[in-house]
């Protein structure tokens, strides 16, 4: 599905990332994790191809980036959903007008069960509201219905517990472990260990860690 083979970054001469070789196989569930500033977001950002790997070659469905074009890039990120660490809205428009941001931008029509998917984050009530009327959780979870009003094969998640309590936290893993369920591909990237505990005691997890500029997959050892 996504596919690293001896991929490194630099950020001009300073080498961020290097050699790094795994992949990220269909209904697998990834958890990335290291020190801040240890690269995760960048990480996120090679396996989203907004960023080129500075060597070797990172393949997205079975196609390596550097061989596509800008169009066929953003035509494979469609099958990629996005949730930032700091989750942006428009707030002119409704919550309901933003989860559906990416739907009017590709020219593509509404869904039909996008009141099932407002229902299963937990914002039926919330479905008119402006942005800045919205608490941190509800704003996370909305960040997760636009992630997935495209009905992606993959989510990715930059820190999406980082400006949530704990019972928030729960509630937002739980939905990504349906998803996962589901058969959806879930990765997150997190400095937070107890998710990743919680996670474990679920569901079959795997863990990235990244070290030394490496990855390397943990242990049991968290
Ligand atoms: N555009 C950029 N140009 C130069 N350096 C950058 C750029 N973006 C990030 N960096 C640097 O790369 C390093 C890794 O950043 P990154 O955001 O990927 O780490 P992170 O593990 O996600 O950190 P955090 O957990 O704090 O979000 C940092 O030292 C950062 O300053």
């Amino acid at each position: 599905m996504i596919e690293l083979q001896a991929a490194s970054y630099s950020y001009g001469h300073t080498a961020l990332l290097s050699d790094m070789s795994f992949s990220i196989e269909p209904g697998s569930f990834h958890f990335l994790t290291g020190p801040s500033g240890a690269g995760k977001s960048t990480l996120l950002k090679l396996l989203y191809a907004e960023l080129l790997p500075s060597e070797g070659t990172v393949s997205l469905f079975g196609q390596s980036v550097d061989q596509m074009s800008r169009d066929q890039i953003a035509f494979l990120r469609r099958r990629i959903g996005l949730v930032h660490q700091n989750c942006d809205f428009l707030d002119h428009l409704s919550m309901t007008e933003n989860i559906c941001l990416p739907l009017t931008v590709a020219g593509q029509s509404a869904r039909d069960d996008l009141d099932q998917l407002l229902a299963w984050v937990g914002l039926t009530h919330r479905a008119d509201a402006l942005p800045p009327q919205l608490s941190g959780g509800e704003r996370q979870r909305a960040a997760l219905a636009r992630a997935l009003i495209q009905a992606p094969e993959v989510v990715l998640a930059d820190e999406p517990t980082g400006n949530i309590d704990w019972e928030m936290s729960q509630r937002l893993l739980t939905l990504l472990i349906e998803l996962n369920k589901m058969g959806t591909t879930v990765l997150i990237a997190t400095h937070d260990l107890n998710l990743i505990r919680l996670a474990k005691s679920e569901i079959a997890v795997r863990v990235l860690r990244i070290k030394d500029r490496q990855v390397q997959f943990a242990g049991s050892d968290l």
